[in-house]
């Protein structure tokens, strides 16, 4: 039986931030996740958790300057005491929280840059963020994210990304097979997923190309939820998806999976 998360940063927008957490439940979640929690308290967020009996299964290091349009800092040169000062952050809230595991947004490049430089310093970063979250037994996500929707993002293929986490060979980094970045950039999801099953340590779903609800688009999400219980996943699966009207109207295909 696949386990869902909502996520509270694409879902059940029609509520602020705290009273999603509400929405979820009531929706029927046990798990949500989120891309940052650091405009609250970790003391709040694990309010809002605990008074919905919810787990917080995954959100991001401290992604720069977001606003700015930065999307993760850890592939970039000169940034390397930010992003350390960020592992510093998120630890501190995945401790609060009781989250298993964080995910490293690697960051956009130019497209004039060196590569090398790029790849080098991803590493470092990722080896530094492994050993620290492994102090306390959290795990740290690389996602591959095309690059229609995020040009110049440094990580695209799930190939790219379990050869960089080979390399670094910390045993606590693990892949993120979001199956909508995945099928615009690879396709061939089946096969992706189980060539790389052990090294997966969550999913996330959402229809394409338009990133609404998985009942629609040109992945058969059916057929991938039951090939994820064949193959034995444990992870859970994040619903980060933009609902084409009102999150609770478009939830039918999550009563139907359940
Ligand atoms: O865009 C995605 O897909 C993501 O998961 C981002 O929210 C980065 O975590
Ligand atoms: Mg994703």
């Amino acid at each position: 039986m696949p386990k869902f998360a909502a996520n509270l940063t694409m879902m059940f927008n029609e509520h602020e931030f705290p009273a999603r957490f509400t929405a979820a439940a009531k929706a029927g979640f046990e798990a949500v996740e989120f891309l940052f929690p650091y405009d609250y308290a970790p003391t709040e967020v694990a309010q809002w958790l605990k008074e919905n009996n919810l787990k917080n299964i995954l959100f991001n290091l401290p992604p720069g300057d977001w606003a700015a349009g930065e999307r993760g800092i850890a592939a970039l040169p000169g940034r390397e005491d930010e992003f350390r000062a960020g592992v510093t952050k998120a630890i501190e809230y995945a401790l609060a929280l009781g989250t298993p595991q964080v995910h490293m947004m690697a960051g956009l490049i130019p497209s004039s840059s060196d590569l090398a430089l790029y790849r080098k310093t991803y590493l470092a970063n990722m080896k530094f963020a492994a050993k620290e979250l492994a102090k306390h037994k959290l795990n740290l996500l690389l996602e591959p994210i095309n690059t229609r929707d995020m040009p110049g993002y440094f990580l695209n293929t799930q190939a790219q990304a379990h050869e960089l986490r080979a390399e670094c060979g910390e045993p606590n980094v693990k892949v993120q097979m979001d199956f909508y970045h995945a099928q615009i950039m690879e396709g061939d999801l089946a096969m992706t997923f189980k060539k790389f099953f052990n090294d997966i340590g969550h999913t996330q779903i959402a229809s394409v190309p338009n990133r609404n609800e998985p009942d629609d688009g040109e992945v058969n999400f059916p057929f991938i939820f039951k090939m994820l219980d064949e193959m034995g996943y444990q992870g859970w699966i994040g619903c980060e998806y933009r609902p084409k009207g009102k999150t609770e109207d478009g939830l039918a295909w999550f009563k139907a999976a359940k």
